[in-house]
């Protein structure tokens, strides 16, 4: 099978819509309710974008097995300019998004990329990686993820929790596969996925006890057993009153596991405590480094847009502390352009010839990014101020009896009311909604606790030699008696 269109994809989800609940309410067509439709259809828009005649050249290439048009974001690269195709089809989903779908098909695509280019890593089950991989890439498919355990006690080990099952763990081992039960914290867009990969996340300190959770695998979606509980959803409401949020809003779900059978095929870690601790060894985030580093950069791009234009409607854009704030945001959109740069260029080639980009300018932004977005987030209520809540509540005040306030009160210099009311309630879509909270808090958290990964990344794997020799260099180049003569006195 060659790259999906949305209609594909929306009619494969909608037959094998999976276990999704939002309340009491059980979804059945997840393409058609109202909590998961909007997400949905846009994800089908990325996958039609990948037909699109501007676009294919760069979202599109020839499969190395079928021969068929396959999803750029599926390239392993062998060259630099395999690099840049691979950032320009990220750029191009971001773009579409506004940078604020995190979880498009291509961050899974680009991190079984990493696993495939890496697949030695699992050992006896590296052909089962590369198989998978190779599954994926051919029928196009849609994957979310669920690593972290349910907040349940973070202060004991998976085998010391309340009951055995809490945390995401083997039951018995069947002829057709494993059984596993259990729970997953979270998983982003898994309402309307096609598939899941589930890994547990470690501090390298998981022991022999808690090798029953430590399991890799993927299965679909609707595998008996398996449902989502969602959180409440941030998307009802009308496209003009909730720009973002009728959209964007990609539903988070835990992710519940009632006695799942794992086909053998799809197992790649079976209780192997030792690789979840070195699980980092696969280096995927020098791949899904550069997907979210791409979508950061459209949603930085978007909100500086955003604010841009808000503050010239109203002409708060020539005060210089306005422009000095908007002036932060484009700073931190061109140090992350910079460090993509910088990961291509830097990239290096592995023994089997896959050219892998740098993952230490990628992480810096990963490091930055969870902390630059609260910070842009802020900058948009400072810069928009009170603006954010200057609307009417809904879009009806326009064809109401009042109509002649808003015209009047409502307009900017050289605005209209409607185009003002419209641009400024996309502002507060993002600044002051619960859509715009729940970003704040993916850009904290969706890569990790970012008090952890800064000390990991930028720390303890951090490569200290050139700093530590600048120092050095300096120390070694005067001592004591450089300074006090044979007689001990100060020489000048
Ligand atoms: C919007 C959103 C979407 C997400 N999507 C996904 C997804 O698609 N897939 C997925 O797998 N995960 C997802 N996550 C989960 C995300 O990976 C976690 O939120 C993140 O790893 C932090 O874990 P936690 O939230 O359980 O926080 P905790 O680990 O419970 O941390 C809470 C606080 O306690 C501190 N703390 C915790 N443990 C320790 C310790 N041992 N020592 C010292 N301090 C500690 C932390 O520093 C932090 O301040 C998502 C999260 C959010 C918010």
């Amino acid at each position: 099978m060659s790259a999906r269109t949305g209609n594909q994809y929306l009619e494969q989800i909608c037959k094998n819509s999976p276990e999704v609940w939002i309340g009491a309410d059980r979804v059945t067509d997840v393409t058609a309710h109202s909590a998961t439709q909007g997400a949905a259809h846009e994800i089908a828009r990325l996958y039609d974008l990948q037909h699109d005649a501007r676009y294919r050249g760069d979202m599109l290439f020839t499969s190395p097995t079928t021969g068929q048009q396959v999803g750029t974001q599926f390239l392993v690269p062998t060259k630099q300019e395999d690099l840049l195709r691979r950032r320009r089809a990220h750029k191009i989903w971001a773009d579409a998004t506004c940078g604020l779908m995190g979880r498009t098909t291509d961050f899974i695509g680009a991190m079984l990329t990493a696993w495939y280019v890496n697949a030695d890593f699992f050992g006896d089950t590296a052909d089962r990686v590369r198989d998978y991989f190779e599954y994926v890439r051919e029928n196009d498919l849609f994957l979310t993820h669920a690593i972290i355990d349910p907040p349940v006690d973070r202060s004991r080990p998976p085998s010391q929790q309340p009951d055995r099952f809490t945390y995401l763990g083997v039951e018995a081992e069947a002829e057709e596969g494993l059984i596993v039960s259990g729970a997953k914290m979270l998983a982003t867009a898994a309402p309307y996925a096609d598939e899941i990969l589930v890994w547990p996340f470690s501090r390298r300190n998981h022991e022999a006890a808690d090798a029953p959770y430590a399991l890799a695998f993927a299965i679909p979606t609707n595998s008996e057993g398996l449902r989502f509980i969602s959180r409440e959803p941030y998307s009802s409401g009308n496209r003009f009153d909730h720009p973002l949020a009728s959209r964007f809003d990609e539903m988070d779900a835990v992710v519940v596991f009632d006695r799942v059978l794992v086909p053998w095929n799809r197992v790649f870690l079976n209780q192997d405590y030792d690789r979840v601790n070195r699980i980092w060894e696969i280096n995927s985030n020098a791949f899904t480094g550069v997907q979210s580093s791409a979508r950061l950069m459209s949603k930085l791009q978007f909100v500086a847009g955003l604010a841009k234009r808000a503050t010239e409607l109203v002409r708060t854009d020539q005060f210089p502390q306005v422009r000095d704030m908007l002036g932060e945001i484009t700073t931190y959109i061109e140090l992350t352009r910079a460090a993509l740069i910088a990961s291509e260029t830097t990239a290096e080639t592995t023994a089997s010839g896959a050219v892998v980009p740098n993952v230490t300018p990628l992480y810096a932004v990963r490091n930055s990014g969870n902390r630059w977005y609260p910070r842009v987030r802020e900058l948009l209520q400072l810069t928009v101020a009170g603006g954010l809540l200057y609307q009417p509540a809904d879009v009806s005040a326009f064809r109401s009896e009042i109509a002649g306030d808003l015209d009047k009160f409502y307009r900017g210099p050289e605005v209209a009311a409607e185009d003002r009311v419209k641009l400024y309630k996309v502002a507060a879509d993002l600044a002051v909604s619960g859509f715009g909270g729940r970003h704040e808090l993916y850009e904290r958290f969706y890569a990790g606790d970012p008090l952890f990964l800064r000390i990991n990344t930028q720390f303890q794997m951090y490569d200290w030699a050139h700093p530590l020799d600048l120092v050095d260099s300096l120390l070694d180049s005067y001592g004591v008696d450089d300074v006090l003569g044979a007689s001990g006195e100060e020489v000048t």
